[in-house]
C-alpha cells in the first residue's frame, strides 16, 4: 500500500472544453438573506492556483469566501466548486477561519486540532487510524510544527496556531482551500512558513482563496486577485489587476504613491 500523503497528486477534472476550474464565480451577486453585499464578482479560479481576495474593511471578502462554502446567499449570477454548487461541493473544500475563532483555552494539544481534520474522512465516531495520524504529522510537519504536536494549542503564539489550523485544513486533502486573513498579526516566521505551504498545496493541485490586507502576501502566493468593495472592481492577473487606478477605485482616499509604488495606506 502506498504511504498516505498530506497533500494529494494533482488531480484535473476534465470537462468539455478541458481541465475545470476549481471555483467560478458568474455575475454572482452575495449577501445574507435578502441583502446584497457584494455584486457582480466574475472570474474563475483553476486547480494549482491562488486567489487573493483584497478590499478594504467590510469590503465583502468574508462573504466571498462564504459563498464558496455555502453560507452566502447567492440572490443572482451562480457560484461554482468543483463543478457544483457549493453546499454539494463541502467535503471537496477546506476552511481556514482566523485562529482567534478557536479558544485558546480549550485544553486540546496541537497534535489533536490537526487531526480534527481528518473526523470527516473518518466519522466522529471512530478512532483515526494509523493513516490519519501520519498524514496528520505530515501536515504538521509542513507547516514547521513537527515538534510542537504534544503541546497545548492555547501555548502557541498567534501565528503559530494560525498555522495549525492551516495543517488541521491540509488533512482534509481538499481540492479547494479557503483561508480567512490568515497572515493578521502574523510573525515574519509564521508567515513564511504560510507561504511555504501555500506554495506547496498549489503544487499539489489545490486551488487556494486567501483574503489578506497585504498586497506583498498577494505577489508572494497567488496568480489572480480579486479587488472587492460592495462589488468588484478587478479579478484577474496580478499585474493587470493590482493597478493604482483599480486600488483607487477600490480603496478611494487611501491609495498613496510612494517612490513610484503604489501603497494601500492603513490596511
Ligand atoms: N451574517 C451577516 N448578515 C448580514 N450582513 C453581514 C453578515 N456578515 C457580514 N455582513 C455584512 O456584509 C458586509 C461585508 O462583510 P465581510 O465580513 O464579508 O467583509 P470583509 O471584507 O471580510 O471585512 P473585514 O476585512 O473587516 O473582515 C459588511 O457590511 C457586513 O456588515
Amino acid at each position: 500500500m502506498p504511504a498516505p500523503r498530506a497533500i494529494p497528486s494533482p488531480r484535473t477534472e476534465a470537462g468539455p472544453h478541458g481541465p475545470q476550474p476549481a471555483i467560478v464565480f458568474d455575475h454572482a451577486c452575495l449577501g445574507y438573506g435578502s441583502k446584497v453585499v457584494l455584486d457582480g464578482v466574475h472570474g474563475s479560479v483553476p486547480r494549482g492556483q491562488a486567489l487573493a481576495l483584497i478590499g478594504p474593511n467590510g469590503a465583502g471578502k468574508s462573504t466571498l469566501i462564504k459563498s464558496a462554502l455555502g453560507l452566502a446567499t447567492v440572490a443572482s449570477g451562480s457560484v461554482t466548486v468543483c463543478g457544483r454548487r457549493p453546499a454539494a461541493a463541502r467535503p471537496h473544500t477546506a476552511y481556514v477561519p482566523q485562529a482567534d475563532t478557536l479558544d485558546p483555552e480549550f485544553p486540546v494539544t496541537v497534535g489533536q486540532v490537526v487531526l480534527m481534520g481528518r473526523y470527516r474522512a473518518v466519522g466522529w465516531l471512530r478512532r483515526p487510524r494509523r493513516h490519519d495520524r501520519i498524514i496528520a504529522a505530515e501536515a504538521l510537519d509542513l507547516v514547521g510544527l513537527a515538534d510542537r504536536s504534544r503541546d497545548r494549542f492555547g501555548t502557541l503564539s498567534g501565528g503559530q496556531r494560525q498555522r495549525v489550523l492551516l495543517a488541521r485544513a491540509i488533512t482534509q486533502q481538499a481540492a479547494v482551500l479557503l483561508l480567512d486573513e490568515p497572515f493578521n498579526g502574523v510573525d515574519a516566521v509564521s508567515r513564511d512558513a504560510l507561504i511555504g505551504a501555500l506554495r506547496e498545496l498549489k503544487r499539489g493541485g489545490a486551488a487556494v482563496l486567501v483574503s489578506t490586507h497585504d498586497l506583498a502576501i498577494a505577489h508572494a502566493v497567488c496568480e489572480q486577485v480579486c479587488l472587492l468593495n460592495g462589488r468588484q472592481f478587478g479579478f484577474g492577473p496580478l499585474q493587470s489587476t493590482l493597478t493604482a487606478r483599480n486600488l483607487r477605485a477600490c480603496y478611494g482616499a487611501q491609495v498613496l504613491e510612494v517612490d513610484g509604488s503604489t501603497v494601500v495606506a492603513g490596511v
